[in-house]
């Protein structure tokens, strides 16, 4: 395994699974694939971690397509070269989508591929789905909640899911986006452009651009923002009633 790998992802993947418990031997884990970079490499790394370190778990990469004719022969052609296995769900998703009108477009197709994912999850007996958020998706879900409804807190790093008894994890919450592009870049790692109307058009975006205007000020915002979500001061939080 190149050296470099340790550098700008795969310590930082270490770290997260070991400060919240996210993997342990004897999982079955599905990671979510969009196509995209992100959860592309997710599967890369978590195929390496097993493969060169102690830890014993099932990996199944699982693309929710929602009918849009994306297509995903490069990323299946990579998972059959690193041996990994992949299931593709197909669904009628965006039949369900009114892009002229909806405002919540993205929330309700993120609860139907949510349902799909569970149905999947089910079939293969898992227990685990790692999404490929990472430090940057984390940190702008922490400032969009605070801009734009007022709450404390980001995307949870390993959630349970009593109903469905499955537990969500976000194996990449501390590698940086840009460690992402390098290595999907030098690797040569396959991106399938999505064919969603609103790709790029999202208030993330809007985000995205705040967070590099606060950074020419505060270079380690992000760092120090995703620092706090585990450093909480108790009594500076204000419960009502107590
Ligand atoms: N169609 C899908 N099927 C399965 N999982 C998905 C799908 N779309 C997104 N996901 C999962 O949800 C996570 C967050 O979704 P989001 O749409 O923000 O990702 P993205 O930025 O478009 O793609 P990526 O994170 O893979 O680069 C992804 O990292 C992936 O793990």
């Amino acid at each position: 395994m190149k050296k470099y790998f340790n550098r700008l992802f795969l310590n930082d993947i270490r770290k997260a699974i070991d400060d919240f418990n996210m993997i342990k031997n004897g999982d079955i884990v599905l990671v979510g694939l969009s196509g995209g970079k992100d959860s592309t490499l997710l599967l890369y790394a978590l195929k390496l971690l097993r493969d060169y370190s102690h830890m014993d778990f099932k990996l199944i990469g699982v693309h929710i397509d929602y009918g849009w004719e994306m297509d995903f022969s490069s990323l299946i052609d990579f998972c059959e070269e690193e041996n990994i296995d992949i299931h593709i769900e197909k669904t009628d998703i965006a039949e369900h989508l009114d892009f002229e009108n909806g405002k919540n477009v993205c929330s309700l197709c993120a609860r139907f591929r949510k349902g799909a994912m569970a149905r999947v999850a089910k079939m293969y007996n898992a227990t685990k789905i790692a999404y490929g958020h990472h430090m940057d998706d984390a940190v702008e879900t922490f400032l969009m909640n605070l801009i734009y409804t007022g709450k404390l807190g980001s995307f949870s790093p390993n959630n349970y899911d009593k109903d469905k008894r499955l537990h969500i994890i976000r194996p990449m919450i501390y590698v940086k986006e840009e460690n992402i592009k390098k290595v999907v870049s030098i690797e040569n790692l396959p991106e399938i452009k999505s064919n969603c109307p609103l790709n790029g058009f999202t208030t993330r975006q809007e985000i995205k651009e705040l967070v590099k205007f606060l950074e020419e000020e505060y270079k380690d915002i992000r760092e120090k923002i995703i620092k706090s979500l585990s450093n909480v001061y108790e009594e500076g939080l204000w419960k009502k009633g107590e």
